[in-house]
């Protein structure tokens, strides 16, 4: 296998490996299988470069799509950290004009992302608040709020961040309500629309953060409050701070750091 391009970077420490693959010709023929296999391998924190996910760049109808997987080689909808990091990817490379909107594309549509020095905010688009469903760690279950951002999540609020345990396994969920599996938020108040969370990612495991995941935690607690578009929250998580913001016209701006910490070749 000949070597080939990656960087690493990351948004409040959720971290990721990118592919440069414009053409799709590196990783493009690959088979489902093969590439999470790769996925996996440059995930691997010991015997790989390390990460919670891949990020694939490729070039499509003139444009950027983000491949999105998680570390253990599934497919997902939308990553709020990782849409960030890639945004800086390519305004690093010069591939886009940092000064103007950036379009991106991504299984859950169109994304657009704009930089402000060492910011960068994502339009998450609209988010879908649904019913309520349970979620269970050992010792431990909750009522969570079921909010969709594109991919599915299910916010706890627990009175301790600890009361989550160790997080080593996939939190007890509904599998009717999530066929796909879920990402699973337990969240704190911290004060006047300012809460904390830790999350237990899909397809990860236990993550310093979640972009989307910080998404669904500020609408679900805008929620509880009785609040809702026209709001904004700071949402702590173990590896920073994001900003969280829902419109008045019912989208969802996710602000926070993004950086690219370094390049090389692999052939893993
Ligand atoms: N594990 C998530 C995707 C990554 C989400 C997270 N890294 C983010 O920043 O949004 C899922 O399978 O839906």
């Amino acid at each position: 296998m000949p070597d080939y391009p990656f960087l690493k970077g990351h948004g409040t420490e959720n971290d990721f490996v990118l592919l440069p693959d414009h053409d799709g010709s590196v990783h493009g023929d690959l088979s489902p299988d093969e590439m999470a296999q790769r996925v996996r391998a440059l995930c691997d924190r010991r015997a790989g470069i390390g990460g919670d996910g891949v990020l694939r760049v490729v070039r499509e109808d003139g444009g950027w799509f983000m491949d999105y997987r998680n570390s253990d080689g599934s497919v997902s909808e939308m990553c709020g950290n990782g849409i960030r990091v890639f945004a800086r990817h390519l305004v690093d490379e010069g591939l886009v004009d940092g000064s103007a909107p950036i379009p991106v594309g991504t299984r859950d549509g169109l994304k657009t992302l704009t930089v402000d020095g060492d910011l960068i905010t994502a339009d998450m688009g609209t988010p879908r608040v649904l019913g309520e469903t349970t979620v269970a760690v050992p010792g431990h279950a909750w009522v969570a709020r079921h909010v969709d951002m594109g991919n599915p999540h299910a916010v706890a609020f627990v009175d301790s961040l600890d009361d989550a345990g160790h997080l080593l396994d996939p939190p007890e969920h509904d599998p009717a309500t999530y066929p796909e599996g879920v990402n699973v938020e337990f969240v704190v108040r911290r004060g006047d629309r300012h809460v904390a969370m830790r999350v237990h990612e899909r397809g990860s495991g236990e993550t310093r953060s979640c972009g989307t995941g910080a998404c669904a935690a500020m609408v679900a607690a805008a929620v509880a409050d009785g609040l809702g578009p026209g709001s904004a929250y700071r949402v702590d998580v173990p590896g920073g701070t994001l900003t969280v913001t829902w419109t008045e016209d019912d989208r969802v701006l996710l602000t926070g750091p993004a950086v690219i910490v370094a390049r090389g070749t692999t052939s893993l």
